[in-house]
């Protein structure tokens, strides 16, 4: 089949954008892994498929699938490229937009200097919510916030933080030293994590500064990782090494996260970026 797709980008980490708000999406789990095989493909660490909306109040339906062709509950790098493609599409007049995605409300500005801030709704810790198995851990408690070994894995202490996607973090004193290609697998496939789970490491650079690398669940170590940020975020303003506005280095970009915490939601501002525009049989 011929499929036409938008390749973009938010702060390194890549998409191929589907327009389905005119055509059915209906690509195989294996055309997508083809679609996103950075060799026999396009390439891409998650493919965005953008529908009309389902529910009354919403402009849009956006689905996210990382490259194993598996569908996952969110994507903030690639909510923010949404915006961007659905009004270079003319697919809406609107600048502040709301979107619904598999288990959240989204509500998106675009900017005038282009960048989009995401809603992205209210960080969830429950450890169930992962979920996340703690039967046998006892959590050593920083502020008062939960940070959990994980068995096998000596010294490691994650903060657990649900966006709607699972996200597990932990504090390292060197980001670019950190065992992120050895110990992200580790964790991202650990059997306490019944779905996976992203794996971030942070560091703190500042109250208000930190760095960050993501082992994404699926697809690996991404330029940068929109929800991880927003959870590694979360997590050191709970454990009380940050405050509620934080700048997030990525190796892709500048990520510009804020909490206020409590139930408020996570605003996330970042850049959105299109690549080419390009056809593929599949
Ligand atoms: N790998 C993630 C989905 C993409 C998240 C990331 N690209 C972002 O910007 O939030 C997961 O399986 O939950």
């Amino acid at each position: 089949m011929r499929l036409r797709f938008t390749k973009m980008h938010g702060a390194g980490n890549d998409f191929v954008v589907i327009d389905a708000t005119q055509q059915p999406f209906r690509l195989s789990p294996e055309q997508m892994r083809r679609l996103g095989d950075r060799r026999f493909g396009v390439g891409c660490d998650q493919i965005l498929v953008i529908e009309p909306a389902t529910s009354a109040d919403a402009d849009f339906r956006y689905r996210i699938f990382n490259n194993t062709g598996d569908e996952v509950e969110h994507c903030g790098n690639g909510a923010r490229c949404f915006v961007r493609f659905v009004v270079d599409a003319g697919l809406t007049a609107k600048r502040d937009i709301q979107v619904d995605t598999m288990n959240r409300r989204l509500r998106l500005t675009l900017q005038d200097d282009g960048r989009v801030t995401v809603n992205m709704g209210a960080p969830v810790f429950e450890p169930a919510a992962l979920p996340f198995d703690p039967q046998g851990l006892t959590p050593r408690l920083e502020n008062g916030f939960a940070l959990w070994p994980l068995d096998e894995l000596q010294g490691v202490e994650l903060g657990l933080v649900s966006m709607g996607n699972p996200h597990a973090v932990q504090r390292v004193a060197d980001v670019e030293a950190a065992p992120v290609l050895t110990q992200g697998p580790l964790i991202e496939g650990h059997a306490r994590f019944p779905r996976r789970v992203n794996a971030g490491f942070m560091q703190i650079l500042a109250r208000d500064r930190i760095a960050l690398r993501v082992y994404e669940r699926d697809a690996g170590e991404t330029l940068a990782c929109g929800t991880g940020a927003c959870a590694a975020v979360v997590a050191g303003i709970r454990a009380g090494w940050l405050d509620a506005a934080v700048e997030v280095q990525t190796r892709g970009g500048l990520l510009k996260i804020e909490w206020a915490g409590g139930d408020a939601p996570v605003l996330m501002t970042g850049p959105a970026t299109k690549v080419f525009d390009g056809e593929i049989t599949l």
